[in-house]
């Protein structure tokens, strides 16, 4: 290693990665994905290790883009959690690797104290908030009918978080509704975000006549029931990321055209997709290229899984953000 890796704290993140321009990024790096092209991204689906113990797993998240001089893997670990645990419910470490030399460019990591032990590192995620919440709001850019005005969130942790933040950024909602499985989670949601938003009651009460939905819950079994519904909703489905999991029931998932990150990743890893035997219509990537139609007249989901990709070119925009702004000091 040519000298010690550079390490850029959640906090610097925090200062560097900015929605404006975190989204055309990704919108790039789905079209080059999808268009499978070796020298443009290598990505295979993610490894998965069972942490039984911690009722947790790791996934390793590998992607090299060749064109663009990115090595970079992700090590992320997701945690089916008790509402109540302070221990945070998705870590992850990202880091940049030199494609020519393979030493390490840059680590992201955070420290969180989670009262045990105040100096233990706890790796950033806030790229993974940022990359997600920002890929599901470039689905609802594609296949939300274009005079969408009720946006519904179910789940009030921090991917509801950065869903709200980005959502409300980028389109002019009327009205934003969300909803927790417990009350303290709703007002606490409520309390933290900056603009206006309901709190409902129910999850029914909350999607009925909505244009979007956003469900980011950490749930097992289906939270979002297609009799509830809006024909012609786009649902950007976030959670339920095993195999057996699910946040979508059969009814919504036969119904609506399904779009996914990727094709091979949903296959392998949505529970939504594989125990409903619902097909993967086209990736968000194809829709990109032009390869595939926005059907936004019909009721969507897009099942998001996380890529790789989409943390590469997020880590390399903070690392060059990053780089320019150490220069100018
Ligand atoms: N697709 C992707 O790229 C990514 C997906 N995720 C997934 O997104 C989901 C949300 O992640 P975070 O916001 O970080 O988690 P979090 O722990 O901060 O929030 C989870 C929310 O789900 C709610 N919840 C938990 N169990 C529930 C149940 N049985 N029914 C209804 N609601 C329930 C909690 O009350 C909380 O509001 C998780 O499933 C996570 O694995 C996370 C990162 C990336
Ligand atoms: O892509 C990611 O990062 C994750 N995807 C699903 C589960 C948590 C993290």
């Amino acid at each position: 290693m040519a000298g010690p890796p550079a390490v850029i704290w959640e906090r610097e993140v925090e200062g560097l990665l900015r929605y404006r321009e975190l989204v055309p990024r990704l919108e790039e790096a789905l079209g080059k994905f999808s268009s499978r092209d070796p020298a443009e991204v290598i990505q295979p689906v993610r490894t998965t290790v069972p942490l039984q113990k911690h009722h947790g797993f790791m996934g390793l998240m590998p992607t090299y883009m060749e064109n663009k001089g990115v090595l970079c893997a992700k090590f992320v670990c997701f945690y089916k959690r008790e509402d109540g645990s302070n221990l945070p419910s998705t870590q992850a470490t990202v880091v940049l690797l030199d494609p020519e030399y393979g030493n390490v460019k840059a680590v992201r990591k955070t420290l969180l104290n989670t009262g045990r032990d105040p100096l233990k590192v706890m790796d950033g995620e806030l790229i993974t908030r940022m990359r997600t919440a920002a890929v599901s709001a470039i689905s609802a850019k594609l296949l939300m009918c274009p005079e969408a005005e009720v946006l519904a969130i179910l789940g009030t942790g921090a991917q509801a978080m950065s869903h709200y933040n980005v959502f409300t950024e980028m389109f002019s909602f009327k009205e934003v509704r969300v909803w927790s499985r417990t009350g303290q989670g709703s007002e606490r949601f409520c309390r933290s975000v900056s603009g206006p938003v309901t709190a409902c009651v129910s999850a029914e009460e909350a999607v009925r006549g909505a244009d979007v939905i956003v469900t980011v819950t950490r749930c097992t079994e289906p939270v979002l029931f297609g009799q509830w519904v809006k024909p012609g909703a786009h649902v950007a489905a976030v959670g339920a990321c095993r195999p057996t999991w699910r946040e979508l029931d059969d009814v919504l998932m036969k119904e609506a055209v399904v779009y996914a990150d990727s094709r091979e990743g949903a296959l392998t890893e949505s529970g939504d997709v594989i125990l409903s035997g619902a097909e993967v219509f086209a990736e968000l990537g194809d829709v990109i290229n032009g390869t595939k139609p926005a059907l936004r007249e019909k009721t969507t989901v897009f099942k998001s899984l996380g890529m790789g990709v989409e943390d590469a070119v997020s880590a390399q925009l903070v690392f060059d953000q990053w780089e320019a702004k150490s220069c100018k000091s």
